[in-house]
């Protein structure tokens, strides 16, 4: 199978992630883990997702690999991220009717068609905002709030990244079609080099939406692993 090789890795120590559809360079240095939005409103039963319709009731397993690839990416030195996805406790930042977000939001539409959830729902500082008890960012992680579905809109992420040195992104979390593909997508657009752990993310919506961000990604916009893979990459 060939390998990616990446111009500016090629005095680094080689480390190679076995991937589809092909293996991909991945040095440790210039590489973060980013941990997409592990909120309960995403994870867990009585959080947005569930209350909107959505199927939560398989994130446990998806918990656990983002854990172990954690655990391997920090004992490997690499940055991790974390993302929280929200806005302020007025959602102002979710922004009114002139902006798409206030549309197309399932957290918006449920609160404005639940009124009694009026002010839960992926508001800083609530249960459905804060993320899941199993995962807890340690020192030198770094924790980043997002607005909208890119982790590279309106945040730090693209400074945090370019003054560390970091080209390398593996991504984890909830959900693949939305949130880590969106993330993902602007990294490719800004020369980042994206990997997925597929089995350390799962899909909104039905199975098919994981399967077609998974070919989207394997096929146009980066590469694709698993957490076994990459701990083991990274433990040799
Ligand atoms: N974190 C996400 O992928 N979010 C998906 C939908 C939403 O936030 O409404």
């Amino acid at each position: 199978m060939s390998t990616v090789v990446c111009a500016h890795t090629s005095s680094l120590p080689n480390v190679t992630l076995p991937a589809r559809p092909e293996a991909i360079a991945l040095p440790p240095a210039q590489s973060a883990l980013i941990v997409v939005d592990m909120q309960n409103a995403y994870a867990t039963q009585g959080g947005y997702l569930d209350l909107a319709g959505f199927d939560v009731s398989a994130t446990k397993p998806v918990i656990a690999k983002i854990h172990q690839a954690v655990t391997a990416a920090r004992a490997a030195g690499m940055q991790i991220i974390w993302f929280q996805n929200g806005w302020d406790d007025q959602y102002v930042e979710a922004g009114d009717a002139g902006s798409p977000n206030f549309h197309k939001s399932n957290a918006l539409k449920t609160m404005r068609k639940r009124p009694e959830l009026q002010g839960t729902l992926l508001s800083k500082g609530g249960w459905d905002y804060a993320l899941v008890d199993e995962l807890v960012p340690q020192e030198g992680d770094i924790v980043l709030p997002k607005p909208r579905y890119s982790g590279f809109f309106n945040t730090s992420l693209d400074s945090m990244l370019r003054s560390r040195g970091i080209r390398h992104l593996v991504f984890t979390g909830i959900a693949t079609n939305v949130c880590v593909e969106s993330t993902l997508r602007d990294g490719f657009f800004l020369e980042y080099f994206g990997v997925v752990l597929e089995d350390a993310t799962y899909q909104a919506g039905p199975a098919f939406a994981q399967q077609a961000a998974i070919f989207n990604i394997e096929t146009f916009f980066g590469w694709v692993s698993d957490t076994d893979t990459f701990c083991e990459t990274l433990k040799s």
